[in-house]
C-alpha cells in the first residue's frame, strides 16, 4: 500500500501525541512530535543565556539557530522516541513547567519556525510519517493526505496533564497547568506566522468525552479510509 502523510494538529494537551504515536506504531510509520522540537529550542535558549527573565535575546538566538540540531531516537524501554538536542537526550528536561511557560513566545519567532519547518519537511520527504503539532496541516505538509484537528475543553486537557504528572510522581498544580494551557492556546492562535488553526480540509475531532481507546479507533478508521484509496 502506498505510504501517506498524516498531520495531526490541535490545542495543547488534547491527546495529539497519544493518538499519533499509537497510529504510527501500528502502521509502521515514523512518528514526529514537532512540539518537542520547539521545546528543545526553548531549553537551549534557557540554558544558553538567551532568556533574561521572560525577555528573549532574539539576535543571539537568530545567530545560533542553525547550530541547534534536533533528532529523535527510539527509547527501547518506553518504545517511544526520545528527543535529542545536539546529540544529548533532553526528553525529560523539555517537559518541565519552565519550558512549557516559555515555549510559545519562542515558537512565535519567524526564524525559529523557518528552521524547524525545514527540518520537519526533511524528516517527512519520504512520506510514511505521522507528525503532530500546530501548523502541520497548514504549513509543514499542506498536501498531507490525512489531516486531523483535535480539540477538547481546556479544563479536561489540564486535568489529563495534571493526572499524568501526578502519576509520574511530579509536583503539579491544576490551576498552574490550566493557566499555561490557556496562555499557550492564545499565543499559538494569535501569532503572525503560521498561527494555530484548522486546515480547511482537516477532520475535526473533539475528544472531550472520548476515551483513549475510542479516539484511537476513530483515527484508525480515518486512516483506513484514506490509505485504502491511495
Ligand atoms: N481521550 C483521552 N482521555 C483521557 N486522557 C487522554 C486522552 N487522550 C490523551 N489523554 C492523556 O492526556 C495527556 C495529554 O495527552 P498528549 O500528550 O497526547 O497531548 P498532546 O496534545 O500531544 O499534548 P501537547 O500539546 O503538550 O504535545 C496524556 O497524559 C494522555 O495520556
Ligand atoms: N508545530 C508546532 C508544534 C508546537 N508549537 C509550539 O510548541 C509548544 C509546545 O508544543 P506541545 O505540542 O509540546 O504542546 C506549543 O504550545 C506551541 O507554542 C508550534 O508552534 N508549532
Amino acid at each position: 500500500m502506498k505510504k501517506i502523510t498524516i498531520a495531526i494538529d490541535g490545542f495543547s494537551s488534547c491527546g495529539k501525541s497519544t493518538m499519533a504515536k499509537d497510529l504510527a506504531r501500528e502502521v509502521g510509520y515514523i512518528y514526529i512530535d514537532s512540539g518537542a522540537m520547539y521545546r528543545a529550542v526553548t531549553l537551549y535558549s534557557i540554558e544558553n543565556g538567551i532568556f533574561d527573565g521572560n525577555d528573549i535575546d532574539t539576535e543571539k538566538l537568530r545567530k545560533e539557530i542553525r547550530n541547534i540540531r534536533i533528532s529523535f531516537r527510539l527509547n527501547p524501554a518506553t518504545g517511544r522516541p526520545d528527543t535529542y538536542l545536539n546529540g544529548v537526550n533532553v526528553e525529560n528536561r523539555i517537559r518541565t513547567m519552565e519550558v512549557s511557560s516559555k515555549v510559545s513566545p519562542i515558537s512565535a519567532l519567524d526564524f525559529v519556525r523557518t528552521e524547524m519547518v525545514a527540518q520537519q519537511q526533511a524528516m517527512g520527504k519520504e512520506k510514511g510519517i505521522v507528525m503532530d503539532g500546530r501548523d502541520i496541516g497548514t504549513t509543514v505538509f499542506p498536501e498531507a493526505e490525512l489531516k486531523i484537528f483535535v480539540t477538547a475543553t481546556p479544563e479536561i486537557r489540564a486535568q489529563r496533564r495534571y493526572d499524568e504528572l501526578k502519576a509520574k510522581g511530579q509536583e503539579a498544580s491544576f490551576d498552574e497547568i490550566l493557566e499555561n494551557v490557556k496562555q499557550r492556546d492564545y499565543i499559538d492562535q494569535h501569532r503572525d506566522v503560521s498561527p494555530l488553526r484548522k486546515a480547511e480540509d482537516a477532520l475535526l475531532l473533539d475528544n472531550t468525552n472520548l476515551t483513549i481507546e475510542q479516539q484511537k479507533e476513530w483515527l484508525f478508521e480515518q486512516f483506513n479510509k484514506v490509505s485504502g484509496i491511495q
